[in-house]
């Protein structure tokens, strides 16, 4: 259960008359939810999500508005923040800062269908092409900066081949990303599984959970969808979600001579972001709240399984 903060009909109803959305039906708490507090909200007009943010910097929340309102804009499938009656966005309740959505429609694909990859690829791609004139800017949180300070705090915790393995690693990114050109940029979502997508059929009902999107190389947000949606249990890439979803996101966006040239140390490094984050959240600075946390041993295995077997060949670009 993650509804970390319990709201009443009452004060819903309440936070509800600022907006031009109805009246309330009925309030449900999302058990889902990892970080923040989620609601599903019916009104007698339509179906909206309630966000509570419960921790994070809390200062930052107006770029998540104004990036998803971008893209919401440029007609990508994602939820743009409802706006009361005076264009405000971003409001408080229970005292924690609360934003009102639309309910997407659909379910996350544990086992994604090739549509789905296809979808999922062209959608991405359409979406850094928008997102390279995106305006706003958040330096990427996970970057090779972030791995630099923070793999330090997880060695300990490691057996003797794992430190090495991840000491090496941070050094390699190093000078690979130290030497090479500056890669294509635009906004991220920085964070897109399989269960931050909706998907009723082969139908995209939306892309969620942009609390991790921020500027910067757009080449780690497809890393980071390729190791998620076409890695196989034992960590090696699966041949054919991994072609379909690339080739499908060149058709929008192709791949720079500089993106194709470090694309296997960025699969990579993108492993190696998650095996981090999760052994931190493990070890070092746990959650106030109960929940299992991610496995990091997951990404620890397709960590190795890049390095013993690298990256498959990257399709050629073909216009769409
Ligand atoms: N706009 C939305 N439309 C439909 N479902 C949503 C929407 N936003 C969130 N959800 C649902 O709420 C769950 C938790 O939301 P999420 O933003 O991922 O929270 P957390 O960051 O706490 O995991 C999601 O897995 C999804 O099922
Ligand atoms: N989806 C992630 C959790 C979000 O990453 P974080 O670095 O913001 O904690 C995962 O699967 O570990």
């Amino acid at each position: 259960m993650a509804v970390f903060t319990p709201l009443s009909d009452a004060q819903v109803a309440e936070f509800l008359s600022r907006f031009d959305v109805g009246s309330l039906v009925a309030l449900e708490g999302v058990a889902g939810g990892t970080e923040n507090t989620t609601f599903f909200v019916t009104t007698d007009r339509r179906e909206l999500v309630l966000t509570l943010f419960e921790q994070g910097e809390h200062e930052e929340l107006p770029f998540f508005v104004e990036l998803l309102d971008y893209l919401d804009e440029h007609r990508l499938p994602v939820p743009g923040t409802v706006h009361d009656r005076d264009g405000i966005a971003l409001h408080s309740l229970a005292d924690k800062p609360a934003l009102l959505f639309p309910r997407l429609p659909g379910r996350h694909p544990l086992s994604p269908s090739a549509e789905q990859c296809r979808v999922l690829g062209d959608t991405l791609g359409r979406m850094h092409v928008v997102s390279q004139h995106f305006p706003g800017h958040r330096p990427n949180p996970r970057d090779l900066n972030w791995l630099t300070a923070m793999h330090h705090k997880a060695l300990v915790y490691l057996s003797a081949d794992d430190q090495t393995l991840m000491k090496d690693e941070v050094e390699i990114y190093q000078g690979v990303f130290g030497d090479a050109p500056e890669l294509p940029q635009g906004a991220l979502h920085g964070d897109l599984f399989r269960d931050n997508t909706l998907f009723e059929g082969d139908r995209l009902g939306g892309i969620i959970d942009f609390y991790n999107g921020c500027t910067g190389d757009l080449l780690f947000d497809l890393a980071i969808v390729i190791n998620d949606w076409a890695t196989e249990p034992g960590g090696r890439l699966d041949s054919e979600r991994y072609d379909i979803i690339l080739n499908a996101y060149q058709r929008r966006r192709p791949l720079s001579e500089a993106e194709r040239k470090v694309w296997p140390i960025m699969l990579r490094m993108t492993a190696l972001r998650y095996w981090l984050s999760r052994l931190l959240v493990i070890y070092v600075d746990p959650p106030a709240h109960d929940l299992t946390p991610h496995d990091p041993e997951q990404f620890r295995t397709i960590l190795k399984a890049r390095l013993e077997h690298g990256a498959l060949p990257l399709p050629e670009a073909s216009h769409a």
